[in-house]
């Protein structure tokens, strides 16, 4: 990926700005985090990040350059913290005994003693750390860049694909989707890129739940190369190697590339690829190693061990751009859209019905994908002769290549709503056209799939 994270030193008017604390401004979580998660020993300072192109030269692109102004950033923000008289630990950060718990004992591995104490490569306690529930806070931060969430902690493919949406613009990492889609409906982001599918991997179902259950529209969608790596500590072998750990879609995208590099291991999820590099780095883990962009292993102080293990060199992850507002549909470029719709009435062929309403106005569908329908989840049918029949209840979530500005699209959703009951737009919005072996478009002046 051409995008380079860079630490803005511009970005500490939210304190100025009235939000609670700098650490607020970019931690959401929900709920409990998972135990395998681990919070670092350093104060809970960070630094806001913007997503600088390679020509831009304002801030230094190697990981020396980063960590350094990094180091001086959270000196600002610590004295900052005083002037404001937020001294005391921000909620659900800086607990040694929290961390004791979470972090489980590493023995010594392969000879080598591990685990926090020896780890000195890289002071990423200084990255900007998941907004946490707490600080989903109403107050809106105001500043001219537009401020994306994002699932993940920096490093995180999702990061990847904000910075190629929107050029520029200030990652603010969510450690939930869920609190990526609050991040925007409280104001704290401006926007979040979310994954919905990968070719290798298939969809998030997650985050077709979400749609539904949020109100924000998909205003732009981006179509990214995910090339993995496998990343172990320094001097660490294969043969050392127990368990492989990142995010389900990247474990399911490496399957068969891990099996024939001999890697008949322990496989384990976490909640995105670059946590579980930091995890790995974080715990000196010698006998782990984690499946990560290039740009974890700079961040995390970790070795790449194996380049491009996706069982496919095309892999491809489809995120889409979501706002508090839909964007106008136009019809001087190529547009899709996306809708959501479910049916009460015992019927038969409704599928057929839809498929036909846009096959008779020539409009393709680029995406069709069912998911439960969770408020009615089962219907009976009671038969006196036979017993009863349980049908499983879907909701059906389909792309067309069209914009809602196009007469053969209303007509189409006209027509599908008479045998619908419910039927929701979730957007209409440019299709992402950047061929895929171009250059990465994160450094590309131009949006890929959105107009703003
Ligand atoms: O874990 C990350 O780095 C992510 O950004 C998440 C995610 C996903 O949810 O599919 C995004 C792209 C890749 O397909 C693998 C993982």
């Amino acid at each position: 990926m051409a995008a380079i994270l860079s630490p803005n030193p511009t970005n500490h008017s939210a304190a100025a700005a009235g939000v609670p604390s700098v650490r607020q401004a970019h931690q959401l979580t929900l709920g409990s985090r998972p135990a395998f998660r681990v919070r670092t020993r350093t104060p809970s300072v960070c630094c806001s990040f913007r997503l600088d192109l390679p020509g831009n030269s304002a801030v230094g692109s190697t990981r020396a350059d980063w960590l350094s102004t990094c180091a001086i950033l959270s000196g600002k923000v610590a004295v900052s913290k005083l002037q404001e008289g937020s001294d005391s630990p921000a909620p659900g950060g800086g607990d040694d005994e929290e961390a004791e718990k979470l972090a489980p004992a590493v023995p010594a591995i392969n000879g080598y003693r591990s685990g926090p104490a020896t780890l000195d490569l890289v002071p990423f306690g200084n990255l900007p750390k998941p907004l946490t529930i707490s600080d989903l806070s109403p107050a809106p931060m105001h500043g001219s860049q537009l401020r994306v969430a994002y699932q993940g902690v920096p490093g995180a493919y999702s990061e990847a694909a904000a910075g190629r949406a929107y050029p520029n613009c200030e990652a603010i990492p969510c450690d939930q989707f869920e609190v990526a889609f609050q991040a925007v409906e409280l104001w704290i982001a401006d926007r979040a890129v979310l994954p919905v599918e990968n070719s290798l991997g298939g969809s998030i179902h997650r985050n077709y739940d979400l749609l539904l259950r949020h109100r924000l529209h998909i205003v732009g969608e981006v179509q990214m190369p995910v090339h993995h790596c496998l990343l172990a500590l320094p001097g660490v072998r294969k043969e050392y190697l127990t368990r492989v750990i990142s995010h389900p879609q990247a474990l399911s995208q490496c399957e068969h590339t891990l099996t024939s590099l001999g890697l008949n291991v322990a496989r384990e999820a976490f909640d995105d690829t670059a946590a579980a590099a930091e995890y790995v780095s974080a715990n000196g883990l010698r006998d782990t190693a984690a499946i990560a962009s290039a740009r974890a292993a700079e961040l995390y102080g970790l070795q790449i061990l194996a380049d491009g293990i996706q069982d496919d060199s095309g892999n491809v992850t489809r995120f889409v751009m979501l706002a508090r507002e839909p964007i106008i549909p136009r019809t001087d470029r190529p547009f899709k859209t996306s809708i959501v719709f479910a049916h009460d009435r015992e019927g038969t062929s409704l599928l057929f019905k839809v498929l036909s309403a846009f096959a008779f106005r020539d409009i393709s569908l680029t995406k069709i994908e069912s998911r439960p329908h969770r408020n009615r989840p089962i219907r009976l049918v009671d038969d006196a002769n036979v017993g009863t029949a349980k049908h499983f209840e879907y909701l059906f979530y389909i792309d067309f290549q069209a914009s809602m500005a196009e007469t053969r699209a209303q007509n189409a959703l006209a027509e599908i709503q008479e045998f619908t009951s419910f039927l929701r737009v979730l957007g209409s919005y440019p299709m992402d056209m950047t061929p895929l072996a171009a250059p990465s478009s994160a450094s590309s002046p131009s949006t890929p799939g959105g107009l703003d």
